[in-house]
């Protein structure tokens, strides 16, 4: 049983030639982590960024341990949600690290999940023109997505991460204790983007995680380390051969065109997390796959349904409250970052753990598929 297995310190390398950097994963990396962060800072001072539900709960942990290592730190606390991710936030944590006189040597702590991670990795890319920054990714979703790859950047009103910058992190630390105190609807949020590793590039990673995923949620250290492990992996393998997304590192899309649109509908608020968009956009992307003539009608029922046994929402059905109509859902679309010559791309798949980056698809297709999900709404 996974649940017997004690989980290792795990190791996975990003390679990007000078920009290579190691993911150190698995339990009580808080020593490691910081001599590792000690390794690369020529001053010994570090500025933390990070957000109120995440300080309350651990930054005095961390700023403990960097102290036991010699490093002196200074933490700026923002507040928690996806808001953060603006404009407002970006210019004042830009302003606190130049009041901090952070030099192009010295590192930025991101400590929080993806909001964080995101936005001062993106601090840190325009400071100076180009500071180095370390993730300390706290919640799941950052550990096996946010924090790897260098996408970095904020929210416009008009579209997701559309202000951005590629910054690659010089270390990412993934302690899974941190985990233990991640509320559980924000640790199945994080899970949709662990499911989308399994579809778009593993199936036998997909039918492990039907068979394991329920004793992650409910607290299964080595089961957590796994799907962290070969989440990332997968990660790296894709952005090492595809650093800024020109071909297929857009597989890490799979469910984010309609997954960000949805985000959009919902002004970026609680009634959709990010992870939960990407849910429903990986189910609605293999139906639009299905409807395509490019899978069978069985794979989208199979996603649909580990979602579902997961407690997870899975189709348009799920969101609570208004929702634009396909019309309005495909405009919001538009803005997508993989659009081209005005036309949108999908990721569509073949089979479970097979998907490909999809142009030209008939978008008559995509309306009726919504029209019909947002027809299957309750009222
Ligand atoms: N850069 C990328 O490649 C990439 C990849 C995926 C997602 N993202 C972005 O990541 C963001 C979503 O990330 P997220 O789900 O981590 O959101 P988040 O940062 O808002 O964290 C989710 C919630 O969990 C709380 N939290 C975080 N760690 C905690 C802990 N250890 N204990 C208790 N509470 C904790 C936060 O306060 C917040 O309420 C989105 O903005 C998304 O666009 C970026
Ligand atoms: O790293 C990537 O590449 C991804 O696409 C990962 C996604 O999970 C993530 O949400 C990313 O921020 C989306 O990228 P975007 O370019 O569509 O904003
Ligand atoms: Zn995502």
């Amino acid at each position: 049983m996974i649940n017997d297995i004690k989980p290792l310190r795990e190791l996975v390398h990003v390679n990007l030639g000078t920009r290579s950097y190691d993911i150190i994963i698995g339990p009580d990396l808080l020593r490691e982590g910081v001599e590792r962060i000690n390794a690369l800072l020529p001053r010994k001072r570090v500025c933390i960024v990070t957000e109120e539900r995440v300080a309350a709960l651990h930054l005095e942990k961390l700023q403990s341990a960097l102290s036991a290592g010699g490093i002196t730190s200074e933490a700026l606390i923002l507040p928690p949600g996806e808001s953060t991710k603006s404009w407002p936030h970006l210019e004042r944590t830009v302003e606190w690290l130049i009041e901090q006189k952070v030099e192009r040597d010295d590192l930025v702590l991101a400590f929080g999940g993806g909001v964080i991670g995101d936005l001062a990795g993106f601090a840190a890319a325009i400071l100076r023109r180009g500071v180095g920054f370390v993730q300390m990714p706290t919640s799941l979703l950052a550990q096996v997505d946010s924090a790897v790859g260098g996408k970095t950047g904020i929210n416009s009103t008009r579209g997701k991460n559309l202000i951005g910058a590629f910054h690659q992190p010089r270390l990412v630390v993934a302690d899974m204790d941190l985990l233990g105190t991640l509320p559980p609807r924000d640790f199945l949020a994080g899970y949709g983007e662990v499911v989308k590793y399994g579809l778009l590039g593993d199936a036998d990673f997909f039918a492990w995680l039907e068979l394991y995923a329920s004793s992650m949620a409910t607290g299964d250290v080595a089961a957590r380390a796994r799907a962290v492990q070969r989440s990332c992996e997968m990660k790296a393998e894709i952005v090492a051969r595809d650093e800024q997304e020109r071909g297929d590192r857009a597989l890490l899309n799979l469910g984010h065109t309609f997954g960000h649109a949805l985000e959009a509908a919902t002004g970026y608020s609680d009634r959709l997390l990010h992870g939960e968009g990407v849910a429903i956009g990986c189910t609605l992307a293999f139906q639009l796959s299905a409807r395509l003539g490019l899978c069978s009608q069985e794979a989208p029922s199979r996603v649909a349904a580990h979602l579902r046994a997961m407690g997870m929402k899975a189709t348009l059905a799920d969101i609570a409250g208004e929702l634009p109509d396909a019309d309005g859902l495909i405009a919001l679309m538009g803005q997508d970052k993989k659009v081209k010559d005005g036309q949108v791309t999908f990721i569509l798949a073949r089979d479970i753990g097979d998907a490909f980056v999809a142009n030209g698809v008939d978008m008559a297709q995509v309306s009726a598929l919504l029209a019909e999900e947002l027809a299957a709404r309750p009222n």
